[in-house]
């Protein structure tokens, strides 16, 4: 288990981590989530002990991470996929990292073999691996202490389909062993197939905390893609209804607004024959979106707010 307790972290006036706290669980894989600059890594790093809070705490099994007796078996992370001396081959690297861990030798041999790096490719210098390579020699690091926790940090980054698809199996895998499992990715479908449970930050404040199926259900807008062989008149008929609409790849409509069940309604009310009508299920993709979007105006308001409140304060005039 990861905990963070009001986890702060300020540089100079910016504050990138402000008052943080969840706890990540074991047994399932939690994506962590937020736009550029949120604060992710700066959690990670913190809780890697990488970086000393500001403020608050961070625990990896009920310990903090610089108290862990053999940090290794406890977590493995993946934060920057370059940090590795160039001029060594991947076994070399993890021979090294195995011998100052006092870990056994075979290990790094069981892990090449888990991350797909066979022995040709484990004995080449690292300077010439690709991001994919770079990625899967990171993942054989962190498992090496065969941890109960484990942390990464965008791990499919650079990795191409079969990679991705390879990635998600494990990290599940991993879950279903009861390991903890915590990783943050910009790749939202790809987070939508991997994560049961959701941590989403914004300018470093915790904004959600909820498994994924519950946080698509509640933020979903109605919807349905919808197919007609008079498409334009569906168009206006559905616009005419308030509905928002837009075009489907395969040239239908996915209207939102009204459920599926009120475009049937409507169809027949305007005798209108339709070919499809499928409910639509909001990706996590557009329900973030939608988040931020909102979470963001608000912001604006309040701050709005702030500034109003604070000119009346100094009897400041308005801009
Ligand atoms: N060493 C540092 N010195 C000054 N500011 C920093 C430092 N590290 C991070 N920051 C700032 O802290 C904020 C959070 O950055 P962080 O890299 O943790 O975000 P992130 O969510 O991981 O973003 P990304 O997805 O782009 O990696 C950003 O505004 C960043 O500029």
């Amino acid at each position: 288990m990861i905990e963070v307790h009001e986890l702060t972290k300020r540089y100079g006036e910016r504050t990138a981590v402000d008052r943080l706290s969840f706890a990540v669980r074991p047994g399932r894989v939690t994506g962590f989530l937020g736009p550029n600059g949120a604060g992710k890594s700066t959690t990670m790093r913190l809780v890697l002990g990488l970086d000393t809070p500001s403020g608050g705490s961070s625990w990896i099994g009920g310990r903090p991470y610089r108290s862990l007796p053999a940090p290794l078996c406890a977590v493995g992370s993946l934060l920057d996929a370059k940090g590795v001396h160039g001029g060594r081959s991947a076994r070399a690297h993890l021979a090294g990292l195995a011998a100052a861990n006092r870990l056994p030798r075979r290990r790094v041999d069981e892990v090449l073999e888990l991350v797909g790096l066979d022995p040709a490719t484990a004995g080449r210098r690292t300077r010439g691996f690709s991001l994919g390579m770079g990625q899967r020699l990171g993942i054989a690091a962190a498992l090496l202490g065969d941890p109960e926790v484990l942390m990464l940090d965008e791990p499919v980054n650079g990795l191409d389909t079969d990679g991705i698809r390879w990635i998600r199996e494990l990290m599940k895998s991993l879950a279903a062993e009861g390991r903890t499992v915590f990783l943050s990715s910009h790749l939202m479908s790809e987070l939508e197939l991997t994560v049961e449970q959701l941590i989403i930050i914004g300018r470093g404040r915790l904004l959600a905390d909820t498994p994924m199926r519950d946080f698509i259900e509640r933020h979903s807008q109605a919807g349905a893609l919808v197919r007609s062989p008079e498409p334009e008149r569906l168009r206006e008929v559905l616009v005419a209804a308030g509905a928002t609409v837009r075009p489907d790849a395969r040239g239908g409509w996915l209207a939102t607004g009204p459920s599926a069940a009120a475009i049937g309604e409507l169809a027949r009310a305007n005798d209108l024959t339709l070919s499809e009508l499928t409910p639509h299920r909001s990706s996590l993709e557009e329900v973030y979106t939608a988040m931020v979007a909102s979470a963001t105006e608000y912001r604006g308001r309040a701050e709005e707010r702030g500034r109003a409140a604070g000119r009346r304060d100094t009897g400041e005039a308005g801009e």
